[in-house]
């Protein structure tokens, strides 16, 4: 929390694209032109003005009167016109209202926009008419809008430098904007400070100009140790998004306020300890190996976004250790390696892979040797999990008589017969199917061994993880003829980037169909996932929320009260009485509190009145074995 606020500076704001997201003449027009075929034309044309008035390639004065004459609207279209503005508040500021409401008389809202939208809007923060410096519309006897009084100094060019000079304001002046008209108030030496407010429009003259740059109203309260609606603000939470999720996961996490960085393709180790400084949040798919001495470089990591469903390429321990949260998307690509399984098997029965190669190499081989029908077959499933139990209902669908193999106690679903053994599976089943994790136990879970317990002629897939199968020992199988054939999506080495070379005892073999790593690289999967996983994220860094966690304590919290706490810590015991101690000691009021633990980290959350001394966040931090310490409000 911000330590006790320091006397507030007088703030200039100014209205259109920063106090709002948008400019109220442009909404204007495309109210009064509701009905009109020339609706887009003008609004286009009214735009434009606004953009070279405020970027400063055209006179002020000339922009207005310009936009004025193009402007079709009537008195009657300005209720319309606030309804719509109070609905377009920016984001940052409009959850800052009390920010405003505390402080009356220190904030003006200086804008060469109008008087007659401009006051109802900033009304409802508590800024008061006087401390609204606006132009006022003409009118004719009809109620058309005619134009703008030219009495009114800010109307003119420099009006906003004369208006500010008019105000006679003693003590520190700083001016928010995203015009170059508010820079121009510090050019001419009235303001001390000029912060260019990016959160709707960043525009480069204008930012070129700036003391500071504001994505958010929140990162002005928070730099100048204001009282303000959020914790932390949201742009100072950078995310690192490696081996490119769809867009849309990028888009969300900008949307959400974070800043956000993309690394196409994957990091090895070195790069990532590199890159890794300062990140927040870390996305990441099934390449990125996240090592202890990854963590040990992020020093602000508070979570972890798997992109896909395998997390055995993160140090999870290590994570937990560190009071990192890592999350995945459990079933957003389940469907997709499903689907790709069935297809292999189809295709492998009938010897596909091999007749294509032949047909592209101009050999034409039609004979029914070596192809079989899957109906009545027996399919043996390894690993009985989402994708492996999901496959089972579907091969059955098909025909397929389904064993499967888990070393947990699974639900057995239709006619699927459960197997004690994997030895039990592989002496019966004519395809056999991987769906096993990636968990270092199963490294080489298949090797020369259960090769040849398999059926001669049967066909094997895998879909799951490369390290689970012996590469050489598949491949000396598939040689001698005792396999029929293969399908092998994941492999023990995969290349980093589409750019590097793919290299496997595997390539050229008949009747073997290798794919690279494409098993949940479909539209709709990449799609779910990129929404699933920033929503897990960022619910857990706006509520402290675990649910679906896969290393932390999972914690499904209720909505928030007041100030949320939260605390990590190693599990040793008497942390959570020190907690309570604290918070007795400081007289703090508990609302609500929630511990979880598990073998290595306590996760406690505490609910409790806004009322509390600062120095408490401090003795909170202090505590032994804490890990980390966040506080929401
Ligand atoms: N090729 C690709 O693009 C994709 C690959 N995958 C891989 O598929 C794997 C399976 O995914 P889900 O079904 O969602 O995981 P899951 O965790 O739901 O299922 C894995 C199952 O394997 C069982 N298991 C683990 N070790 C075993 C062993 N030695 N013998 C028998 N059973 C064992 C577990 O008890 C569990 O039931 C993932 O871990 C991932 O590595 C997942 C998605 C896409
Ligand atoms: O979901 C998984 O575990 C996968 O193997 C898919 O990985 P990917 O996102 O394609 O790198």
């Amino acid at each position: 929390m911000p330590d006790q606020p320091t006397p507030l500076p007088y703030l200039i704001i100014d209205f259109d694209s920063t106090f709002t997201q948008v400019e109220g003449l442009d909404e204007l027009a495309d109210i009064a032109l509701e009905n009109s075929p020339e609706r887009e034309k003008i609004v286009g044309q009214i735009r434009a003005l606004t953009d070279r008035g405020m970027s400063g390639e055209l006179g002020f004065a000339e922009s207005l009167k310009q936009r004025l004459a193009l402007l079709p609207a009537r008195r009657e279209h300005l209720p319309l016109l606030v309804e719509r503005l109070q609905g377009k508040v920016s984001e940052s500021i409009r959850r800052n209202r009390s920010f405003f409401e505390q402080f009356p008389g220190r904030v003006y809202i200086v804008s060469s926009g109008f008087r007659e939208f401009i006051e109802p809007v900033v009304g409802e923060f508590g800024i008061a008419p006087e401390f609204v410096l606006a132009n006022t519309f003409t009118f004719d006897k009809d109620d058309h809008i005619t134009g703008f009084d030219p009495d009114n100094v800010l109307s003119r060019d420099g009006g906003k430098i004369e208006q500010l000079r008019r105000l006679h304001l003693t003590g520190p002046v700083y001016v928010l904007g995203d015009g170059y008209t508010d820079y121009q108030m510090r050019e001419a030496g009235l303001a001390d400070r000029f912060y260019a407010f990016t959160e709707n429009v960043a525009r480069p003259a204008v930012v070129a100009q700036a003391d500071k740059v504001l994505p958010s109203f929140d990162e002005f309260l928070y730099q100048n140790k204001l009282p303000m609606s959020l914790s932390y603000p949201k742009n100072r939470i950078k995310v690192l998004l490696l081996e490119n999720p769809d867009p849309r996961a990028a888009e969300l996490l900008r949307q959400e306020g974070y800043q956000v960085e993309l690394v196409p393709g994957g990091l090895d180790e070195d790069e990532l300890v590199e890159r890794i400084e300062g990140v927040s949040l870390l996305g990441i798919r099934s390449k990125t190996q996240v090592t202890a001495r990854v963590l040990e470089a992020a020093n602000r990591l508070i979570g972890i976004g798997a992109f896909c469903i395998g997390t055995n390429q993160i140090d999870l321990t290590e994570c937990l250790k560190k009071g990192v949260a890592v999350f995945n998307a459990p079933f957003s690509n389940t469907r997709s390696v499903v689907e790709l399984a069935l297809g292999e098997i189809l295709l492998l029965a009938r010897r596909v892979p091999e007749k294509n190669a032949l047909m592209h190499a101009g050999k034409w081989d039609k004979s029914a040797g070596g192809a079989f029908e899957v109906r009545g077959k027996k399919l043996g499933i390894v690993g009985y999990g989402n994708i492996g139990s999901q496959l089972s209902v579907v091969a059955e669908a098909i025909g397929l008589q389904v064993f499967y193999f888990d070393i947990a106690e699974k639900l057995q679903l239709g006619n699927a017969t459960r197997c004690r053994t994997l030895a039990e599976l592989l002496a019966q089943a004519d395809i056999v199917t991987l769906h096993v994790d990636g968990r270092p136990e199963n490294t080489n879970l298949f090797g020369a061994e259960e090769f040849a317990r398999m059926k001669p002629g049967a066909l094997f897939l895998n879909n799951a993880r490369g390290p689970v199968v012996d590469v050489p020992a598949l491949a000396a199988a598939l040689r001698s003829g005792h396999l029929d054939g293969a399908a092998v999506d994941v492999f023990p080495y995969e290349p980093k980037t589409n750019d590097e070379p793919f290299e496997s005892e595997l390539r050229g073999l008949p009747n073997v169909l290798l794919t690279p790593h494409i098993g949940g690289s479909t539209a709709e999967a990449q799609r779910n996932i990129a929404e699933f996983v920033p929503e897990r994220l960022m619910q857990y860094i706006n509520t402290g929320n675990t649910q679906q966690s896969v290393n932390f304590p999972n914690i499904q919290l209720p909505e928030q009260a007041a100030h949320r706490l939260m605390h990590i810590h190693h599990n040793v015991p008497g942390v959570l009485a020190q907690i309570n101690q604290v918070l007795a000691a400081h007289s703090v009021n508990i609302l609500g509190q929630y511990l979880k633990t598990n073998e290595h980290i306590g996760y406690v959350i505490t609910d409790v009145d806004k009322q509390y001394e600062p120095a408490l966040i401090e003795k909170l931090r202090e505590i032994e074995h804490t890990i980390k310490f966040r506080v929401l409000y």
